[in-house]
């Protein structure tokens, strides 16, 4: 028989045994008063029963089931769960994209040098590690809502904060808030929506939490585009405006339910099976409350309840197992590259001869909204090809995108123009850029940049100069100091690129780049950790996972410069493209496929060792 056959008798079985339970179910309900009033899925059981007594042959029984099927509707309610809890995903990408043009606005109006920016920046990343850990706790004593409250109210008070800051260090307070909101939330949300969802739908909707959070780094991207408009007071308007979606996601939780598996879990057996009923619609659930309860006291028995949750998990090989995918799936995404790529974006349009900066930061956020439509793809695709053919795929297509990108950057570093100019310095400060004859180098220092003209499309009359303190877009001194006066005279400022006939290259990388890594690499570690461990060590399993994200988020992009600097650009894209052929080789050993499989299945597919998973 084939695969497909024997799947349809499968599930026209399990149907059928569902609709008699429902129907035994009804039964006792009803009593012997014996109600005439049954109801139509009451006929469609009797009717499907009677068929199995009389005729019983197989196509009876399928067109039975695909009656009880087409009846068995998935509630609106759980998708509104979902969205709701998704908006933590929105804000994760919301909170985290903002800041790059808030910066540009502060660093003015607030005279912040390189390392408050940087503080700035990797203050909420850094928090975000900590508290994902942390909510691993929180999570298994309190539950799922009150964390995802929680994190609504810290993105709320963060944004409030910010808002209203009047100087460096509270904006640094505000920054950190928001950031223990985003680790919470990060580790949360996809947890609350796996165990909610029904298992044919699960990967979809946590697939929809990572669409949010890049459809959040789209949203800032525009609103940074538009708030840079206004030269006083915009970055107020850009970090307090995510306070918007924090309040609806808060009052919205006050009304929706806890997680029913944990519940189950800490015994409140009668809320939870009330809550899978409003989440089940008209389907039995008693098939899975069984099967959740059974698991967890099998659990209890083959783990034990003693020690450290962290600990049990290391000692127990089909935990430790699953760590491992876990925390080397985050470990990858974050190597393969994804936040340097977004942050190197407007850098890369640069160089491809696109001069002006605010259409710069228009087209970042075209960057920005190629991610999300393509992890929208994700979203389609991932009940249908399955979590590991994607993120297999997804990987390969980022390893062969990083490559171009990389060939890209080291065709234009070998064309590098010279420096033909040499100004001398009229404050006589020993400049570093003096040094460099070409512009590569030049380009490379992040204290200088190159003044040059165009001559057709030859660089001619090219000098590197130091860039000025307060503004990366002209030079300190010289020709190139004072934008209008330069842009008059058909000169233009090259800082952090070099202007390069190999453009289109590194443009090509980049929009491969996001069109492979969106659907799979971007989505597929936070859907794959929400549902390889089992219901004792979810949070600490997720909170494991998420930290590694945040941690390898934090080193690649505090990196990246210095990367840069010792390795050029092409080499730190090289370097990432090598991460990517480790990650490849890792999924294909390791990651097991996941889709369709009840939570309570998934555990087995790690009881045999690493690397021996079905292809
Ligand atoms: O899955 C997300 C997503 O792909 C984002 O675009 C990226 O910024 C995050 O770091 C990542 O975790």
């Amino acid at each position: 028989m084939s695969r497909k056959a024997s799947d349809n008798v499968e599930y026209t079985l399990r149907s059928l045994s569902n609709l008699m339970g429902e129907k035994r179910r009804r039964q006792q309900a009803e009593g012997a008063a014996g109600s005439a009033a049954a109801g139509e899925r009451s006929l469609i059981a009797a009717e499907s029963c009677s068929s199995l007594n009389s005729a019983a042959s197989g196509a009876e029984l399928e067109r039975a089931a695909r009656r009880q099927f087409q009846q068995d509707e998935t509630p609106g309610f759980v998708y509104v769960v979902s969205v709701f809890s998704a908006l933590g995903g929105f804000l994760f990408g919301y909170d985290t994209g903002v800041v790059s043009g808030a910066l540009l606005l502060l660093k003015r109006e607030l005279n912040l040098d390189a390392l408050w920016q940087e503080l700035l920046v990797s203050s909420t990343v850094g928090a975000a590690a900590l508290s994902a850990l942390a909510g691993g706790v929180l999570n298994g004593l309190c539950g799922r809502r009150p964390c995802i409250l929680l994190a609504s109210g810290l993105f709320t008070a963060g944004a409030g904060v910010l808002a209203a800051a009047r100087d460096k260090e509270t904006l640094l307070g505000g920054r950190v808030v928001v950031g223990l909101g985003i680790g919470v939330a990060s580790m949360t949300v996809p947890v609350y929506i796996a165990e909610v969802a029904p298992p044919h739908l699960r990967g979809r909707l946590v697939t929809i939490n990572t669409l949010f959070i890049t459809g959040g780094q789209f949203f800032a991207s525009v609103v940074d585009g538009i708030f840079s408009y206004l030269a006083k007071d915009g970055w107020r308007y850009m970090l307090g405006l995510s306070a918007v979606p924090a309040v609806i996601q808060f009052f919205g939780f006050l009304f929706l339910p806890e997680s029913p598996r944990w519940l189950i879990q800490k015994g409140q057996t009668q809320r939870a099976r009330r809550i899978l009923s409003q989440m089940r619609g008209n389907q039995a659930i008693d098939e899975e409350y069984d099967s959740i309860k059974n698991n967890i006291e099998e659990e209890e028995k083959e783990v034990g309840a003693a020690g450290p949750v962290i600990c049990r998990m290391l000692t127990y090989p089909p935990t430790r197992r699953a760590l491992i995918v876990g925390c080397g799936l985050q470990m990858f995404q974050q190597l393969s590259g994804i936040n340097t790529v977004m942050y190197y974006s407007a850098t890369i349009l640069q160089m491809s001869g696109v001069q002006d900066d605010r259409l710069a930061i228009w087209l970042a956020a075209l960057t920005a909204f190629i991610n999300f439509i393509f992890t929208l793809v994700g979203v389609w695709l991932v009940e249908r090809m399955g979590r590991r053919k994607l993120t297999l795929g997804s990987l390969t297509g980022t390893a062969v995108a990083l490559i171009i990108l990389a060939s890209g950057f080291l065709l234009s570093a070998q064309v590098s123009p010279r420096v033909t100019l040499n100004p001398p310095d009229p404050s006589h400060q020993n400049s570093t850029c003096t040094k460099y004859s070409y512009c590569n180098g030049c380009m490379l220092d992040p204290d200088c940049g190159l003044c040059y003209k165009l001559n057709k499309s030859s660089v001619v009359e090219s000098s590197c100069i130091p860039v000025d303190k307060d503004s990366t877009m002209k030079a300190a001194w010289g020709r190139c100091s004072n934008e209008t006066v330069f842009k008059k005279e058909d000169l233009f400022w090259a800082y952090n690129f070099c202007p390069t006939p190999y453009s289109w290259t590194a443009l090509l990388g980049l929009i491969l780049y996001l069109i492979f890594f969106a659907p799979g690499m971007g989505p597929m570690p936070w859907t794959v950790n929400s549902e390889i461990y089992p219901l004792w060590a979810r949070s600490t399993g997720n909170a494991c996972s998420s930290g590694v994200n945040w941690v390898f988020n934090v080193l690649v992009s505090l990196t990246f410069l210095h990367t840069a600097e010792y390795l050029t650009y092409y080499g730190a894209f090289f370097l990432y493209a090598g991460f990517a052929g480790l990650g490849l080789v890792f999924i294909y050993g390791c990651l097991p496929e996941t889709k369709g499989k009840k939570l309570e299945e998934i555990e087995s597919l790690f009881e045999n060792r690493l690397c021996t998973c079905e292809i």
